[in-house]
């Protein structure tokens, strides 16, 4: 039995106010405890991008012949991009669209029967992050890792089987697509499949697994000054992410500030996690963002967060190290960044940074 997400968390508990949240749709006002300041994340006004701002992530055509090096590219700069052509039937995206938006729409009740255990990664509830934060975020989340069956069982007592086929298709879709995109990515900088031995392409990828996180992001009365998810970087190699047609999503760069992706129907969004960033020595930026919410239309999106099976030791590419210096992180495994992770946030990458000797 390989190594499991299901457990990574056991010995780090969270106290998170599930049964606390408010129904949503009843307020007319932001409960202070939902309103953010500079200083509860000190990112938060930072620079916000006009929403026709000329510049944001590339949208890449993974049929075009040059889509590795736009890859290879996007993940150097921005840590993201879109991608068209990737292969997943829109009829999957609008199946699973469609679970999402009729999980959430159950009652808080039935909700919370699959709510998450303080020790656990699957079900209902707010997102990890939270504890991290004084302010609540303006959203409800539900991840999945593993099979789906007990949870929705809870959910949809008649028909959770339907829901299962759903999640397992896109799971098996996305499963490829990553690979595929991560090596794209790894191919455009030299690197090939001797260079990392556990990551085989040609393989059935039983090396890989997954967590599917559903957010919703209900309709807010002070969009201004809610936050629908807390700016972070994901743990993982990489992360898809489906957003439905309603933007929020916003990615930081030093130089920009927050810029907004704009939805493109039918496309992905890429995000490279810290896991890639590094195994590619620095090279690829794992991309800090954060969700955005707004006063008329709800949003949902769907992140299939993406990494190594549990125990597998992840380092620098040694072909990515310089040979007078030594690798810019110390190998580290899934579980263990998560773990790492779920005490120190953000400072996560640089609690596993080899310290060069000046
Ligand atoms: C496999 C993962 C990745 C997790 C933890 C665990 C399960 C849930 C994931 C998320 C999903 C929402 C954002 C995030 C930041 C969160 O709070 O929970 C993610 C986190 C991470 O990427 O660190
Ligand atoms: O809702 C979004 O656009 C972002 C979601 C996200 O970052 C996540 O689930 O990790
Ligand atoms: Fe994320």
């Amino acid at each position: 039995m390989p190594a499991m997400l299901t457990d990574v968390f056991r010995g780090h508990p969270i106290h998170l106010p599930h049964s606390h949240q408010p129904d949503f749709t009843s307020l007319r006002e932001l409960p202070d405890s939902y309103s953010w300041t500079p200083k509860d994340d000190i990112l938060f006004a930072a620079a916000p991008s006009p929403p026709t701002a000329v510049e944001t992530i590339p949208l890449i055509d993974l049929d075009h012949p040059d889509a590795a090096n736009q890859i290879g590219h996007a993940c150097r700069t921005w840590g993201a991009f879109q991608i068209a052509n990737h292969g997943v039937p829109l009829s999957l995206l609008q199946d699973v669209e469609f679970l999402t938006e009729s999980l959430f729409g159950l009652p808080v009740k039935r909700k919370l029967k699959a709510a998450r255990s303080e020790t656990g990664v699957s079900g209902y509830g707010v997102a990890r992050i939270a504890s991290f934060f004084n302010k609540q975020m303006w959203s409800e989340g539900f991840t999945i890792t593993g099979s789906p069956l007990n949870d929705f069982r809870k959910l949809w007592p008649q028909d959770h089987l339907n829901y299962c086929d759903i999640v397992e298709e896109y799971e098996e879709r996305m499963k490829k697509l990553a690979s595929k995109l991560m090596w794209l990515a790894l191919n455009s900088l030299g690197v090939t499949e001797e260079d990392v031995e556990w990551a085989r392409l040609t393989s059935d990828l039983s090396w890989a697994q997954a967590a599917l996180q559903l957010n919703h992001y209900p309709v807010c009365p002070e969009p201004d000054r809610a936050m629908g998810l807390a700016a972070h970087t994901d743990s993982t190699l990489l992360t898809i992410l489906y957003q439905n047609n309603t933007a929020g999503l916003q990615v930081f760069r030093d130089d920009l500030g927050w810029i907004t992706v704009p939805p493109v129907p039918g496309s992905l969004v890429v995000n490279v996690g810290d896991l890639f960033h590094i195994l590619s020595n620095g090279l690829f930026k794992s991309v800090l963002h954060r969700a955005r919410v707004n006063q008329t239309r709800a949003r949902l999106s769907v992140a299939f967060l993406w990494g190594p099976q549990s125990d597998i030791k992840i380092s620098p590419v040694p072909k990515l190290v310089s040979p007078l210096e030594s690798p810019l992180y110390r190998s580290v495994t899934w579980r263990e960044y998560l773990q790492t992770k779920a005490t120190h946030f953000n400072k996560a990458l640089s609690m596993i940074r080899n310290h060069r000797e000046e």
